[in-house]
C-alpha cells in the first residue's frame, strides 16, 4: 500500500517465532517485504521456510519467510529496517544488549509485546530515538511450530515513537503493517492504550493464569467476575493516579473483550501450562509498583502477582522434591 510517509521500510525482521511473532512476519510477507524470523527454538523456525507459516482461525493465510537465524548476531550484521521483537517481555534485557550493534540511521525496533514499559527496557540500551512502542490486539495460541490458531483479531493495532524525531518513520511502519492487513494506527498517547491493554491483562491473564481457565470461563463464573471487577477498578485507579488516562468506556470494553474472547487461553496461561516464567512481573508486578509510587495500596494485584509467581516456581520445586 502506498502510503504518505517518505519512510517506506523494505526489510523486516521479527524476533520470535511464537504466535505474536508467527501471525505478524505471516502478515508482512504476504504483504511483499522481505522478513527474517529469529528464535532461540530452530525447530520453530524450519517449517517457517517450508511449507511456510500457516495461520488459522480469524484470520487465515499461509506465508514462507525469507530467512530464518537462531542468532541476533546474524540480523545485526546484516540489518533490516525494522526489527520487530515478539519474545516474552522476560527476555528484554538479554535482547536489548545483543541488538546494540544494530542502531543506525534510518533502523528502528518495535516492542510488539504486552507489558508496561517494556519500550524503556530496550530504550535503555537501544536509546529512545531507535524505539517504538506497539499495542497488539489479536489473540493467538501455537498449534505446532509455525502453525498459529487466531482465536480473535481485533483491530486496529496501536503504535508511536519513543522520540518526536521519529514520528515520520513510526508513521511509514504504521502505513507498511496497514498495508499487509494488520491495520495499525499511528497514535500519540501510546502510553494511555498501553494502560489499557495492561489493565485488561492484569485479571484476564494473571486469573487464567492462576485457576486453568479460559477467558469466557472467567466471566460466567460469578465469584471470578467480582474479581475481575475488583482488579479492573484496581487498575484504573492506579492509571489515574499517575495521570494515565483509560477513558470512559473502559471497564463495559474490558468486559465484552473477555466475554467475546471465548474459550481461549491467555498467554499467561499458556505459559503455566509449559512451565515457563511469566509476564506477570511486567503486568500485575507494574501496577503494584506504579500504586506504590503514588502512595496507593494495590491488595488484589500484590496477591495475584504473588500467587503467579508461586505457580511460576511449582516445576523447579516439584524438581527439587522429586
Ligand atoms: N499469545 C497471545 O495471544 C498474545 C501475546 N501477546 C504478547 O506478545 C509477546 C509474544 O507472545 P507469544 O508469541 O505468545 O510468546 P512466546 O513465548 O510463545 O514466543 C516467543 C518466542 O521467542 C523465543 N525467544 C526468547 N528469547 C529469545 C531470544 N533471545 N532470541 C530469539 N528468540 C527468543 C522464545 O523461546 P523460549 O520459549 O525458549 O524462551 C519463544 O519461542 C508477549 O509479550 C505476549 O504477552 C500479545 C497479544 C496476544
Ligand atoms: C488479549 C490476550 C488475552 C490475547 O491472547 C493477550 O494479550 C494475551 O494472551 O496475552
Amino acid at each position: 500500500m502506498k502510503g504518505n510517509s517518505s519512510y517506506t521500510p523494505k526489510k523486516f525482521a521479527v524476533i520470535g517465532a511464537g504466535p505474536v511473532g508467527c501471525v505478524l512476519a505471516a502478515f508482512l510477507t504476504r504483504g511483499g517485504y522481505e522478513v527474517t524470523l529469529c528464535d532461540v527454538v530452530p525447530t520453530l523456525l524450519v517449517p517457517a521456510l517450508d511449507p511456510g507459516i500457516i495461520v488459522e482461525g480469524a484470520d487465515s493465510l499461509q506465508a514462507k519467510v525469507a530467512k530464518v537465524t537462531t542468532t541476533l548476531d546474524d540480523i545485526v550484521s546484516d540489518p533490516p529496517d525494522v526489527i520487530f521483537v515478539t519474545v516474552k517481555a522476560t527476555a528484554l534485557p538479554l535482547i536489548a544488549s545483543a541488538l546494540e550493534g544494530f542502531v543506525a540511521d534510518g533502523r528502528y525496533v518495535v516492542s510488539w509485546q504486552n507489558g508496561i514499559d517494556t519500550e524503556l527496557e530496550l530504550a535503555k540500551h537501544l536509546g529512545t530515538k531507535a524505539v517504538m512502542r506497539a499495542v497488539v490486539n489479536y489473540g493467538c495460541v501455537p498449534l505446532s511450530p509455525a502453525h498459529v490458531r487466531v482465536a480473535f483479531h481485533h483491530r486496529p493495532h496501536f503504535l508511536q515513537e519513543l522520540d518526536p524525531e521519529s514520528r515520520e518513520a513510526a508513521v511509514g511502519i504504521c502505513e507498511a503493517l496497514s498495508g499487509t492487513g494488520l491495520e495499525t494506527q499511528h497514535t500519540d498517547r501510546i502510553v494511555d492504550k498501553v494502560w489499557r491493554k495492561s489493565v485488561m491483562n492484569s485479571c484476564m491473564n494473571a486469573i487464567c493464569a492462576v485457576t486453568g481457565k479460559t477467558m469466557v470461563q472467567i466471566i460466567l463464573d460469578p465469584i471470578l467476575l467480582n474479581l475481575v471487577d475488583s482488579l479492573i477498578k484496581e487498575g484504573v485507579a492506579v492509571a489515574r493516579a499517575n495521570e494515565f488516562t483509560l477513558g470512559s468506556d473502559f471497564y463495559p470494553y474490558c468486559i465484552n473483550y473477555l466475554k467475546n474472547a471465548g474459550n481461549h487461553k491467555p498467554s499467561m496461561l499458556q505459559d503455566i501450562e509449559a512451565g515457563r516464567r511469566t509476564e506477570v512481573d511486567y503486568i500485575n508486578g507494574k501496577i503494584v509498583e506504579y500504586g506504590a509510587q503514588a502512595g496507593m495500596p494495590t491488595p488484589y494485584n500484590t496477591m495475584i502477582h504473588g500467587l503467579v509467581k508461586a505457580l511460576e516456581c511449582r516445576p523447579f520445586d516439584e524438581a527439587k522434591a522429586a
